[in-house]
């Protein structure tokens, strides 16, 4: 039952805007994560299906149940694989198969359908079309690709070479190929199950969205440099950071849960232990709007709470960003999201040159098909039509040439006339970071509302023109 149990909490902090699925159920700390992330985004994926068939049949007046709790045992009951509860959870939902059933049988009656996954909402069934292919890095601190490749070969997967177009990420049956911009990256048709798999059982393998690689990718630290993952866990990007530099160097994961177990924001960029900090990743914490599977579609009366959110996280990643920058030797920060926002990404970076002048961004992949919103398109976006990927944003800033700090002009020219929405902005004079605010920093991801905090803790720009840039 603790599975059930578990799943219902999670759906419950996601539908209070939380945080995003993916990082609540890392979160959660239950040990066995993989189905439990299963469980809750199937159950997210039939989510109104659940709650017609649950409101229809009177489950929750009979029962008593909370609509998640009920949401999820009533999806491995009737769609799922079958309840993995005994007791007397499964005795009651035993009890109210039958009726459950009919319930589901006169839905598809009703639509004229046959199939479960028919019942689900034009906006659902578009994500699934989207079906991303499956990306595997190969873990090189570990194995090399040529080797990887040839187990894979030999375990009956047939490998075609380097890819050249982005069709040809369009795969079938046994079929691979090696990414065209990522040497590391193997890409297999959607859904390819790895979990059982040798490779990935042994960390030779690692399942990652191709966008996800980015970060790692561009900023590309040399083998022996000193580097910070500034928000690390669950710690995709650091192992493939560490790869990056051949497992040679100094690699300070900071997270809330991990490794330093330290808040960033409280990390001192002029301690002489990172003194030789040259370079940082920042992978903050973000609305995960681009990721295919946890889209939601926000009613019009949760669009205010949706608005207030986005603002607090820019408003995060925006301290985040700026802090960065502070460590006395660094050459250059990679920032990135999972969000297709533009406040969370174009609007925090624009904001961020304009504070730190002795910064400029660094014309990303030429060849690269999604660019950052103008003027910033030296970043990249991503997103499944154009580059087959969830949605992903990343810039590279670096130091320009004998820059101090705050005293040279911006290298990106960001233009009043351009103002959309304000961007946040620490510009306005605050009080130095107390323990109170650096705790709210972590607001999405520790299950405090996020949006609560926003004008408390943000500081928009007064008056005037909003400088900005998208
Ligand atoms: C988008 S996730 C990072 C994913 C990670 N880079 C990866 O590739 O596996 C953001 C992480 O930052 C953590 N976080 C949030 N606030 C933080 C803070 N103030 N200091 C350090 N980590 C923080 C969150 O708990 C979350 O695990």
């Amino acid at each position: 039952m603790a599975l059930y149990v578990k799943a219902a909490e999670i759906l419950d902090k996601a539908e209070k805007k939380q945080g995003a699925l993916k990082t609540l159920v890392y979160d959660s700390k239950f040990e066995n994560i993989k189905p439990l992330f299963a469980l809750v985004l199937e159950t997210q994926k039939f989510s109104s299906v659940l709650e017609e068939i649950i409101v229809s049949s009177k489950l929750l007046k009979q029962t008593k149940m909370r609509m998640n709790l009920a949401k999820v045992l009533v999806f491995d009951l009737l769609i799922g694989q079958g309840l993995k509860c005994g007791g007397a959870w499964k005795t009651m939902m035993i009890k109210h198969r039958a009726r459950l059933q009919s319930v589901l049988a006169r839905m598809k009656v009703k639509q004229k359908v046959s199939k479960n996954e028919d019942l689900l909402p034009a906006s659902v069934k578009q994500v699934l079309a989207e079906n991303l292919p499956r990306y595997v890095r190969v873990n090189t601190v570990k194995t090399t690709v040529e080797d990887a490749v040839d187990y894979l070969k030999r375990d009956g997967f047939s490998y075609l070479g380097q890819a050249s177009r982005l069709e040809d990420l369009t795969l079938k049956e046994k079929y691979f190929v090696m990414d065209m911009h990522l040497p590391e990256l193997l890409v297999f048709p959607p859904n390819t199950d790895f979990h059982d798999h040798f490779l990935y059982k042994a960390g030779h393998i690692i399942l990652q969205d191709k966008a996800s690689c980015l970060p790692a990718y561009l900023l590309n630290p040399p083998a022996g440099a000193h580097i910070i993952d500034a928000c690390a866990a669950p710690g995709n990007k650091t192992s493939h950071l560490a790869a990056i530099m051949k497992n040679k160097g100094k690699l300070s994961g900071v997270t809330c849960h991990q490794l330093a177990n330290q808040d960033f924001l409280k990390v001192d960029p002029d301690s002489p232990q990172f003194k030789d900090v040259e370079y940082v990743l920042l992978d903050p914490s973000c609305s995960g709007s681009g990721m295919v599977c946890l889209r939601d579609d926000a009613s019009s009366a949760d669009q205010e709470k949706v608005k207030a959110r986005l603002a607090a996280l820019a408003c995060f990643q925006l301290r985040c960003l700026n802090h960065g920058l502070k460590f006395p030797r660094l050459k250059r920060l990679v920032y990135s999201t999972c969000s297709i926002h533009s406040q969370e990404n174009e609007g925090v970076v624009a904001a961020c040159l304009q504070e730190n002048p002795g910064f400029r961004l660094v014309n990303l992949l030429s060849q690269w098909p999604e660019r950052g919103l103008e003027p910033l398109t030296q970043c990249l976006r991503a997103n499944p039509a154009k580059t087959r990927t969830h949605g992903f944003f990343v810039a590279l800033l670096e130091k320009q040439n004998g820059a101090g700090r705050k005293k040279q002009e911006p290298a990106v020219q960001i233009s009043a006339q351009e103002a959309t929405p304000p961007i946040p902005s620490t510009r306005r004079k605050r009080p130095a970071a107390s323990d109170e605010e650096s705790d709210a920093s972590e607001t999405e991801d520790k299950q405090t509302p996020a949006a609560d905090q926003a004008d408390e803790k943000c500081f928009y720009p007064v008056g005037g023109s909003k400088p900005t840039a998208y």
